[in-house]
C-alpha cells in the first residue's frame, strides 16, 4: 500500500445540493422491492443457475412476497431466454407478480429481449447504458451527446417493438448505469430525455433506476444524488424512482435506506446481498430493518432458515455466520454479560410488551429461529448463560448463589478445553460435580420416624467403604440427618423444586452449608423421585463437597 494514497486516489467530490430534506425524515412504509437475484445475482456466480435452480429461486421469491422480479438477461444466453419463455408459456407468473428482463442499449439485443417476453401478461423491459465519464471515455468512446442519444434510440426502439404487442402491459425501466459516479446534471438530462421519449402517464409510469453500480462514496452523498433527481426529474408523478446500490464500501444497506428517505419509491437488490463483487444491497436486511422499526416490510421471512438454505443451494455460496438476521451465530451470545442480560430480558417479558430484550434487536421466533440457540457457553461466558441452558434444556432452575458456584466449575472446564460447552455437557458437569458427590459418604437408605415433636432418622450409609447405620433427630429430616452425620456442616439454606412434570417429575433439592475451615458456603444437590431422599442426598453431597474443599483435604488431594 502507498504511504500517501492521495497520489493515486482522489476523494469523491462533495455534492453541491441546495436543498436536502432526507436527513430529517424517517421511513414509515416499505418501498416496492425488486429482486435481481436471477439477473445481477445470477451473473455474479461461478456457475450461473440452471433452469431448475432458477425456477426454485423464482418460486422462493414469489413465496416471500416479492412482486417485481428481474428474471433474466434473455439476450445473453439460451438458458436465460428459455427461462423467460418457460415462465410465460407454463403460466408460472402469479397475477400480482411482474417479471423484468435486462438488455444493453443495442438493437439486436433489444429485439431478442422483447421477443422473449411475447405473450406475457405484464413485463418490465429494463434497458441501461453507462453514463459516467470513465465509461463514456474508456468503454464507449462516446461524447455526452452520443451517450444520451444511445439511451433515447434504445427507448424509441423498445417503444416501437412493444407497441406492436398491445396484449402485454409493457413497463419501461431505464438505468443510467454508473449513475452515482455520473455528473448529476448529465444523469438528469439523459433521464429526462428518456422520459420524453417514452411519454409515461401517472397511470402508466416509467421506472427510472439510479444505480450505485460501483459504490464510491458515503451513503449521504448517494442520498443527495437521489434527492437531486427526485426534485428535478420531469413529470415526477409519472415516474417510479428506484435505487440499485452495490456494496463496494460495505454501506449498501445504509445507501438504500437513505435513498428511500431521499425520495426513492423502489429498491432493487438480492437476498442476503448476493451480486457483482461485494454484492447488491441485501433485501432481507433492508426488510427486517423496517420490521424492527414496526413497519410491515411486505416480505415474509417467518422461516428465514429455509430461505437461506434455498439461496445457498441455488447460488452455491455460503451465508456468513454473522450475516444480519440470518447468520448461524446472530442469535447467539457467548459473553457472560450479554447472556445474563438476555436471560433477564426474556424472563421479564409479558404478553403484549414491545420488544426490548437487551442485545436482541429482533425476536428470533419472528424469523423462525429459536431461543435454544440464543445462548452458547465458552470461556467468555458467565453464570447467566449456563443457568439459561440448564433451565431451557433440563428444567433445572438453580438458586442464584449456586449459579455463581457452578460457573466456577464450568470456567475451569472451558479454560482447560478451550471449547464451547453444550447443554448436555453442562448437565454432565453438573451431575459429576453435585449429584455424584458420594464420597466419602454414600447414602443407601433412610428410615424416618416421629420422635415426639421432632423427627428421628436412621441413615444407612457407607463411609469410606464401611457400611454404617447412623441415628439422629431434629426438627425436620434435614436437621435429623445432619445430626446423624455428627453435624460436620452447618445448613445455611435449603430449597427444593420439581424437575419435569406429572408422573415423571423428580424433586431436586439444594442445600447450602458452611463448615469449619472453608470460606463462604458450599452447595450440595440431590435428585430423587422422593422429596425427603432428594434433600438427604443434597445434604450428603454438600457435606462431601465441603470436606473436599477444606484446605487440608484439598492439599491431600493435590498431593
Ligand atoms: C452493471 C451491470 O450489471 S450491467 C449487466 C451486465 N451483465 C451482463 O453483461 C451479463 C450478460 N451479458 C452478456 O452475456 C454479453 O455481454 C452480451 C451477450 C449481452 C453481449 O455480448 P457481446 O456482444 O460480446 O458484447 P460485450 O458484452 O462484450 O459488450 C461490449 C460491447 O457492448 C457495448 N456495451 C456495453 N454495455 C452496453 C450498453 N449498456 N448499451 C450499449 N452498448 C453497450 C460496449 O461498448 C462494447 O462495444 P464494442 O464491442 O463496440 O467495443
Ligand atoms: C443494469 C444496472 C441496473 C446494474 O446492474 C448496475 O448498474 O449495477
Amino acid at each position: 500500500m502507498l504511504k500517501n494514497p492521495n497520489t493515486k486516489y482522489r476523494p469523491f467530490p462533495a455534492f453541491p445540493v441546495a436543498e436536502r430534506s432526507w436527513p430529517s425524515k424517517t421511513i414509515t412504509q416499505a418501498p416496492i422491492w425488486m429482486s435481481t437475484d436471477l439477473r445481477d445475482g445470477n451473473q455474479a456466480l461461478f456457475e450461473p443457475m440452471n433452469a431448475e435452480r432458477k425456477l426454485r429461486m423464482f418460486e422462493t421469491l414469489v413465496q416471500i412476497g416479492v412482486k417485481e422480479i428481474e428474471v433474466a438477461f434473455p439476450s445473453a444466453s439460451q438458458t436465460d431466454f428459455d427461462f423467460v419463455r418457460k415462465l410465460i408459456e407454463e403460466d408460472r407468473i402469479p397475477q400480482d407478480v411482474t417479471i423484468e428482463v435486462l438488455t444493453q442499449a443495442r438493437e439486436h439485443l433489444i429485439r431478442r429481449t422483447v421477443e422473449s417476453l411475447i405473450g406475457a401478461r405484464r413485463a418490465i423491459v429494463h434497458v441501461y447504458n453507462a453514463t459516467a465519464r470513465p465509461w463514456r471515455e474508456q468503454v464507449f468512446g462516446m461524447s455526452l451527446v452520443e451517450v444520451k442519444q444511445l439511451a433515447v434510440e434504445a427507448v424509441s426502439l423498445i417503444k416501437t417493438l412493444t407497441e406492436a404487442h398491445p396484449e402485454t402491459e409493457w413497463i419501461l425501466q431505464y438505468s443510467p448505469e454508473t449513475f452515482s459516479q455520473t455528473e448529476p446534471e448529465f444523469a438528469l438530462e439523459v433521464c429526462n430525455a428518456v422520459i420524453a421519449t417514452w411519454n409515461p402517464t401517472p397511470s402508466k409510469k416509467l421506472i427510472i433506476n439510479l444505480p450505485a453500480t460501483v459504490e464510491a462514496a458515503t451513503p449521504n452523498v448517494y442520498a443527495d444524488q437521489v434527492e437531486f433527481m427526485h426534485r428535478k426529474l420531469d413529470r415526477r408523478d409519472c415516474v417510479v424512482l428506484s435505487v440499485h446500490p452495490h456494496n463496494d464500501r460495505g454501506t449498501a444497506v445504509a445507501a438504500a435506506e437513505l435513498g428511500v428517505l431521499a425520495g426513492a419509491d423502489r429498491v432493487e437488490g438480492c437476498l442476503f446481498g448476493n451480486g457483482e463483487r461485494t454484492g447488491n444491497v441485501d433485501l432481507v436486511t433492508l426488510a427486517l430493518n423496517l420490521y424492527t422499526q414496526g413497519v410491515d416490510p411486505g416480505l415474509d421471512f417467518s422461516d428465514i432458515n429455509a430461505v437461506a438454505r434455498t439461496v445457498e443451494d441455488c447460488t452455491q455460496l455460503p451465508i456468513h455466520p454473522r450475516h444480519p438476521y440470518v447468520g448461524d451465530l446472530v442469535f447467539t451470545a457467548f459473553s457472560g454479560s450479554h447472556q445474563d442480560a438476555i436471560k433477564k430480558g426474556l424472563a421479564a417479558r409479558r404478553d403484549g410488551d414491545s420488544w426490548d430484550v437487551p442485545y436482541l434487536p429482533i425476536d428470533p421466533a419472528d424469523v423462525g429461529r429459536s431461543y435454544e440457540s440464543v445462548i452458547r457457553v465458552n470461556s467468555q461466558s458467565g453464570k447467566g448463560g449456563i443457568a439459561y441452558l440448564l433451565e431451557a434444556h433440563y428444567g433445572l432452575v438453580m438458586p442464584r448463589r449456586l449459579q455463581v458456584e457452578f460457573s466456577g466449575v464450568v470456567q475451569k472446564h472451558t479454560d482447560a478445553t478451550g471449547a464451547e460447552v453444550s447443554a448436555d455437557e453442562l448437565w454432565r458437569l453438573f451431575g459429576q460435580e453435585y449429584l455424584d458427590a458420594q464420597q466419602p459418604i454414600r447414602l443407601h437408605g433412610h428410615h424416618l420416624r416421629e420422635d415426639g415433636n421432632a423427627q428421628g432418622i436412621e441413615l444407612v450409609v457407607e463411609i469410606n467403604g464401611q457400611s454404617q447405620r447412623l441415628h439422629g433427630s431434629g426438627n425436620g429430616p434435614i436437621a435429623a440427618a445432619a445430626a446423624a452425620l455428627g453435624n460436620p456442616v452447618k445448613v445455611m439454606s435449603y430449597e427444593e423444586r420439581s424437575l419435569g412434570h406429572g408422573a415423571d417429575a423428580r424433586a431436586v433439592a439444594f442445600v447450602e452449608v458452611s463448615a469449619p475451615g472453608i470460606e463462604g458456603s458450599v452447595f450440595g444437590v440431590g435428585l430423587h423421585s422422593n422429596i425427603v431422599t432428594a434433600s438427604i442426598l443434597a445434604l450428603i453431597s454438600a457435606t462431601n463437597r465441603a470436606q473436599a474443599n477444606t484446605p487440608a483435604r484439598a492439599d491431600q488431594q493435590a498431593a
